[in-house]
């Protein structure tokens, strides 16, 4: 019996992420709470002839705290695509604004409600709005970072498909053998491509030009459909894949099954609060704490998560990308961790 409650369940993610998380057999209930047509997509869902209970919730108006409280009620796994998305000519930061008060709110209605749940966040700037999550969480005296992860996934995805065409194998051959670590914005996404010999031995057949441009292509894959969307929005198919994609590792877990993939998929953790983390961030990240890396789960949880820099054969091209995005994410992390403390929870 596993309930799983989507946040913002009606948007351009929402919709197709919850579509697939009712196909899921482990799902004995999924929860649709929005701000809008909540009710509507939940009762679309409901016909669908697979067991998960479907219930749609939506505020009757700004001061109604029952439907985000009723959906959250019970609740395992409470995933939030909750948010605007960005514009041609923006950058996530740009997001920061609207989103980190969104975000802040719901966690902290997550933090009375379902202290226990796994939470992914999907919502923009990633890397600052996991923090406020985190800062939240503290702030109510109920954060388990083994728990709270940023949704880095379509990051892997997108490697996945832009080396596959490069060094002609099936982009689905790719997923568990190379890894993006890092952040989810621009220069702070890092994809490491050298880990298994066998690939490693293809990549060394690309020029550099094509490397560069690979590289380029994993960091900025997110402005290629904003732009393409021209005004419409941002990445919300590839996005609801990757995030079940995840979601799905965590109910695979909560189900009792190991972690699959000789690298497992990399989610955005509190690195402190995990197992050797603070090591990692002290010795590899200059202080960094918050971090992509490849993580094992087990119960519905971080049980623990691959030193990249121990462990995936991290060239000095990588280790460069690397120094790069920690500048990028120490200012995001201070900005949410500042947020939240001049916040009224
Ligand atoms: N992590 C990633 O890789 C990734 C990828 C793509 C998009 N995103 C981000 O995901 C977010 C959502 O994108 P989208 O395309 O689905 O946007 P969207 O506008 O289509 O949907 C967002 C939904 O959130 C709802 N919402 C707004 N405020 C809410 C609140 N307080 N509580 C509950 N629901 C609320 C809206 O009503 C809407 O239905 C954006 O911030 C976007 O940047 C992240
Ligand atoms: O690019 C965006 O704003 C959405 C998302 O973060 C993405 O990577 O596609």
């Amino acid at each position: 019996m596993v309930k799983v409650t989507v946040c913002g369940a009606a948007g351009g993610i929402g919709q197709p992420l919850s579509l697939l998380l009712k196909l899921n057999p482990q799902v004995s209930e999924l929860a649709l709470f929005d701000i809008v047509n909540a009710k509507g997509v939940a009762a679309d869902l409901s016909h669908i002839n697979t067991p998960a209970i479907v219930t749609g919730y939506q505020p009757a108006n700004k001061e109604d705290k029952t439907a985000i409280v009723e959906s959250l009620k019970g609740t395992d796994l409470v995933i939030i695509p909750a948010g605007v998305p960005r514009k041609p000519g923006m950058t996530r930061a740009d997001l920061f604004n609207i989103n980190a008060s969104i975000i802040r709110d719901l966690v902290a209605n997550i933090a009375r409600t379902a202290p226990n749940a796994a939470i992914l966040i999907i919502s923009n700037p990633v890397n600052s709005t996991v923090p406020i999550a985190a800062e939240v969480l503290k702030k109510l005296g109920v954060f388990n970072p083994k728990k709270l992860f940023g949704v880095t996934t379509l990051d892997s995805v997108r490697a996945e498909t832009f080396l596959a065409g490069l060094i002609n194998v099936s982009p689905t051959s790719l997923q568990g053998k190379i890894s993006v670590i890092g952040g989810h914005s621009g220069d702070t996404i890092v994809p490491l491509i050298n880990a298994t010999p066998e690939i490693a031995r293809k990549v060394a057949t690309l020029s550099t030009d094509q490397y560069n441009k690979f590289i380029n292509r994993v960091q900025y894959g997110g402005d290629e459909v904003v732009k393409a969307k021209n005004g419409v929005g941002s990445a919300t198919l590839s996005m609801a894949y990757a995030g079940y994609r995840f979601a799905e590792n965590v109910l695979n877990s909560l189900a009792g099954k190991e972690t699959s993939g000789s690298i497992p998929d990399s989610s955005y953790v509190y690195l402190p609060g995990l197992p050797g983390g603070k090591e990692l961030s002290t010795k590899y990240l200059n202080g960094v704490d918050f971090f992509s890396v490849p993580v094992v789960l087990e119960g519905g949880q971080i049980k623990s998560f691959v030193n990249p820099f121990e462990l995936l054969k991290v060239t000095n091209d990588e280790t460069k990308l690397v120094k790069v995005a920690l500048d990028g994410l120490s200012k995001s992390i201070d900005q949410g961790v500042a947020f939240v403390t001049a916040s009224k929870l």
